[in-house]
């Protein structure tokens, strides 16, 4: 083994494994294997929607109150616990064969899975009364190789998900600078020590000739991120990681801290620096509840010392290789409903990334199942989230994956509870390739210190004895048969001559080979400068990408927050958008009820004003009836007088008749001529009598005219009735007229002038004769310009 000239990987490249593909599948393969705990009832009176059947088999029966009825379903597991199953029988079942595992270079993935608050956090961690898996898993780890312990540093991480070893004395240094970051961690974890019960479990039959090495990292992804919870380098403030793959194909979180510890106080003081940063919440459903998945990583590196040849003797092994094997604790964040646990604004985020994420999984089991039942090669989408990337290697056969299913029997949790089950179901179906030992080719670091010093492995060559010749004999001189003697003599300077002659062959040897190591020293030297210089630069280089990496960190933080306040600001837009549309829709509402009773009130409105309108037509047809009716009557009495007046040109009235005329006149009536009494008048027109006195006879009082056009008279005297003769037959007085107003069929109100002269007889009275009829109408069209007759 050569601790110090350049590394040559020993083994050959592991080839990129697929479940599909056919190589694969000449492997052996185990399905997953599905675990289920049941928790205890919260409530002792409470209905429980879990029947066990068999140490294997549960039934979920649908509560009757369930809002859709289903038949009761059965999940079979490869175990159930139930709730009076301790913690050290979880462990002894699931995690110890993962543990034993472990120790022999293979890997293992356990996850817990369950609706939020079923327990899965108390399986994986416990208390320091009942520890739970992870806890055991530690103490077991170190009762078991507590006296096979490589010293600290010896090996080391080479932060791309491999290891180096380097000399003892690097390793002293690096112990004695011990990692400031790691120390003020160790510093906050054990402000609050939490010690679990040790029940001194170890495994059996651990190969004694390695020196173990066991490495801790604890991750969490929350909001698809990942965090190291180890890494203080940010402050307060977690960091994100990125995921990697390694020249080995294998995933891992870039620059992950990566803790060497060498008891299991150590170990739970870093899980306890890495708890307090784990994000936890309050929520209906549990008031420590888990808001990112956690992965609590534990490596186990093994360094052969020697290998026994075929002799039985202790020999330097050929191949620069560690066996390195993985345990992954995942504590998976509950899958929860948010109409059950009322999530809002940050809480509801969590849970939705915690969902998706946990779909994803399933995707992932669910393509995985279908591709080895069809044999098919569906590209099962790992990289879809974080969860589901980081166990790439695990379901592509680099390991040993199994999950414990915890359930709460409560009804309440029944719809959440089928959903895990049915996850369990397809889960249980998925086979991986059962998993090898793995050895890792190894660097050997640079000594810092003098190359004089020790590794453990160097120690074992230095004890390897120098051989000169044959063994010198031990002489006895037999004075008594001297020939025995001499002969032994000869035989002992042969053998010294011999040893001599090796002596100086291995002289010469030795002077050869100090010479070339001599000559080697000094091109080491060399080269050890042109390295030096090298290093110098790369260190230089080094400087420059871990600041640009720095400032990316910061512009990532940036961004990050900025992110977190605009996801924020969007779930308050969100909420605010809610409120808005909620605001809208009531005053749409109102709106609604507002126009509704506006347009009953236009109903009713309409209703009555069609009533008023047909009574006012009934009214107005009534009046028009009546008025036409009248009308008519009028119109015949004048066609009567104008049928006489033509018929005999003239009637003279008789003095005395006067009075019946005006009493005709008087009421309202057409006035009818007595053909006895007729006197023959020409016509006069009203215009050529200037100086005429007219009496003006309005039966009733008429309606004003508004005429542009008024019956001229220039002197006249209005009566309204005539009662005496006198009236008539005043001698200034020589044109009569009677004014009567009706309405037309249109409605239009018509003046009619009946005009007369009075002419004086000579018995002293007067007679009146009607020669002319005028009529006045006003009517009013729209557009059209009044008319007059
Ligand atoms: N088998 C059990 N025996 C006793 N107590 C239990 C058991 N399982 C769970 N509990 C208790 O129930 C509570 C909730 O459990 P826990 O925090 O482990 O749930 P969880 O599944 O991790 O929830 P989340 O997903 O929200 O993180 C804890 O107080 C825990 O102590």
């Amino acid at each position: 083994m050569n601790f110090g000239g350049k590394f040559t990987p020993k083994t050959p490249r592991r080839e990129k494994t697929n479940l599909s593909s056919s190589s694969d599948s000449e492997k052996v393969k185990d399905p997953v294997s599905v675990f289920c705990r049941l928790r205890n009832l919260r409530d002792e009176n409470e209905a429980s929607c879990i029947k066990l059947m068999s140490p294997t088999v549960l039934s979920l029966i649908c509560p009757s109150e369930s809002r859709v009825l289903r038949k009761d379903t059965h999940y079979a597991f490869k175990h159930i616990f139930t709730s009076y199953a301790s913690q050290k029988e979880v462990f002894d079942h699931i995690a110890y064969p993962l543990l034993e595992d472990l120790l022999r270079g293979k890997n293992g993935l356990l996850f817990t899975y369950g609706v939020t608050g079923s327990g899965k956090t108390y399986t994986l961690t416990g208390d320091p009364y009942n520890p739970g898996i992870m806890p055991r898993c530690i103490d077991t780890l170190f009762n078991s190789i507590a006296e096979h312990q490589a010293q600290k540093y010896i090996i080391k991480s080479d932060k791309m998900n491999g290891f180096e070893v380097q000399s003892e004395a690097d390793a002293r240094d690096d112990c004695l600078h011990e990692n400031r970051s790691t120390k003020s961690l160790r510093k906050k974890g054990s402000g609050d020590k939490v010690l679990y019960t040790n029940d001194g479990t170890s495994i059996l039959g651990i190969n004694e000739r390695n020196l173990y090495s066991v490495f801790i990292s604890y991750i969490e992804i929350y909001n698809n991120t990942v965090y190291d919870l180890l890494d203080e380098s940010g402050g307060k403030v977690l960091q994100s990681k990125i995921l990697r793959e390694d020249s080995q194909k294998n995933m891992y979180v870039n620059g992950v801290v990566e803790q060497e510890v060498k008891c299991a106080a150590e170990a739970f003081e870093l899980f306890n620096a890495g708890q307090k940063r784990k994000r936890m919440g309050h929520t209906l459903l549990n008031a420590e509840s888990s808001r990112s998945h956690s992965i609590f990583n534990i490596r186990v590196v093994q360094l052969e010392q020697y290998v026994l040849n075929s002799n039985g003797e202790r020999v330097i092994p050929a191949q620069n290789l560690l066996k390195v094997g993985q345990l992954s604790l995942v504590d998976l964040a509950g899958s929860e409903r948010s109409n059950r646990t009322q999530n809002t604004g940050m809480r509801l985020k969590e849970a939705s990334s915690i969902n998706n994420s946990l779909m994803s999984l399933r995707n992932c089991m669910e393509i995985l199942r279908e591709n080895q039942i069809n044999n098919g090669s569906r590209l099962v989408p790992y990289r879809e989230s974080r969860l589901t990337h980081i166990f790439k290697n695990y379901f592509e056969g680099e390991g040993r994956v199994e999950m414990i299913v915890c359930a709460s029997p409560s009804v309440l949790d029944y719809e959440e509870n089928l959903q895990v089950m049915k996850f369990a179901d397809i889960a249980s179906d998925v086979k991986v390739v059962r998993p090898e030992s793995r050895f890792t080719p190894y660097k050997t670091k640079a000594s810092k210190s003098k190359p004089t010093v020790e590794t453990p492995i160097t120690k074992i060559k230095a004890t390897a004895p120098l051989v000169f010749g044959p063994k010198i004999p031990l002489l006895k001189l037999n004075f008594e048969n001297i020939d025995d003697s001499i002969g032994g003599i000869r035989n002992l300077v042969k053998i010294i001559q011999t040893r001599k002659q090796k002596s100086l062959l291995l002289n010469r040897e030795i002077n050869a080979k100090d010479r070339a190591f001599r000559k080697r020293l000094a091109e080491m030297n060399s080269e050890y400068t042109l390295k030096i210089s090298e290093l110098k630069s790369a260190q230089q280089q080094y400087k420059k990408e871990k600041k640009k990496s720095q400032n990316l960190e910061v512009k990532v933080l940036e961004l990050e927050k900025m992110n977190d306040s605009l996801d924020s600001k969007n779930v308050q837009l969100v909420d605010s958008i809610r409120n808005l549309r909620c605001n809208l829709d009531e005053k749409d509402l109102k709106l609604n009820q507002n126009l509704m009773e506006r347009e009953k009130q236009k109903q009713k409105m309409a209703l009555k004003q069609e009533k008023m309108n047909q009574e006012l037509d009934d009214k107005l047809r009534r009046q028009r009836d009546h008025l036409n009716a009248a009308m008519r009557a009028k119109e015949d009495k004048l066609k009567r007088v104008r049928d006489l007046l033509d018929e005999e040109h003239a009637v003279v009235v008789a003095a005395t008749p006067t009075k019946s005329v005006v009493s005709e006149v008087s009421n309202n009536k057409p006035p009818v001529p007595h053909r006895s009494r007729h006197v023959a008048v020409a016509n006069r027109r009203r215009s050529k009598s200037v100086g005429e006195v007219w009496l003006e006879h309005n039966s009733v009082k008429p309606v004003p005219l508004g005429t542009v056009m008024q019956p001229s008279m220039n002197k006249r005297k209005s009566v309204s009735k005539l009662s005496k003769a006198s009236d008539i037959t005043h001698p200034k007085q020589s044109k009569y007229c009677l004014i009567a107003q009706e309405a037309d069929t249109d409605g239009e109100v018509e003046t009619k002038v009946y005009k007369a002269d009075i002419l004086p007889t000579c018995g002293g009275g007067a007679q009146v004769i009607f020669n002319d009829v005028e009529r006045l109408r006003q009517e009013s069209p729209v557009g059209t310009p009044q008319k007059y007759t």
